[in-house]
């Protein structure tokens, strides 16, 4: 295990059964509709590679690089796009892809904007959910799993720009970030 890491909450294992189950259950849902998913850069990459194979219907992929926790812990509450969408997002059904979902201030802004550019349906698939932290409501529609409020790492989600080569999800050591 690497150094920094106090404990693996999700190994490769539990993760690869728990997109099985969710690519079920987008599959069951989105049966002839014209499904786009949206991966929320950086941190949605590896989830969104990996569940996009689980799903066994024909779909569109398109990415959204949003930035609020800079190379902190916390948020910073002020939501930045750096990288826009490719496409038109009109009449599509919307299903956002995000790794972690924390205070809901990202996913707050990004409903906003995005119900503005009128999508056909609206939805959200988060692999992570970390409700105690919650500082805006937010709808989930597919979630992952439940987390603790400790600073999560690995599989795409990082501190500091680092760890998101993981395979595993795991609590970084306080340590690491209180010394900062
Ligand atoms: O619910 P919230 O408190 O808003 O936190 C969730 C957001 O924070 C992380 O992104 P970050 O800003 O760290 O960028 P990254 O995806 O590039 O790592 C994560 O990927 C979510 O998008
Ligand atoms: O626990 C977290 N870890 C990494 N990035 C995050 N962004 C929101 N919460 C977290």
């Amino acid at each position: 295990m690497e150094k920094n890491i106090r404990e693996i909450l999700f190994t490769e294992e539990q993760i690869e059964k728990k997109l099985e189950e969710l690519g079920a259950k987008i599959t069951a849902d989105y049966q002839g509709k014209n499904l786009l998913l949206i991966g929320v850069l950086k941190g949605a990459n590896v989830f969104m590679s990996d569940l996009m194979r689980k799903i066994q219907i024909p779909l569109s992929i398109d990415f959204i690089a949003v930035s609020s926790y800079g190379l902190s812990t916390e948020s910073s509450g002020v939501v930045k796009i750096i990288k826009d969408l490719d496409h038109s997002i009109e009449g599509k059904d919307v299903l956002i892809v995000e790794d972690i979902i924390d205070t809901g201030l990202t996913l707050d802004y990004l409903y906003h904007n995005l119900l503005s550019r009128k999508p056909g349906s609206f939805k959200i698939c988060t692999l992570l959910d970390k409700p105690e932290r919650r500082k805006a409501d937010i709808k989930v529609d597919y979630k992952g799993f439940d987390i603790p409020d400790e600073f999560i790492v690995g599989y795409g989600i990082d501190y500091a720009e680092q760890y998101r080569n993981l395979p595993y999800i795991a609590i970084l050591k306080k340590e690491v970030y209180e010394k900062q």
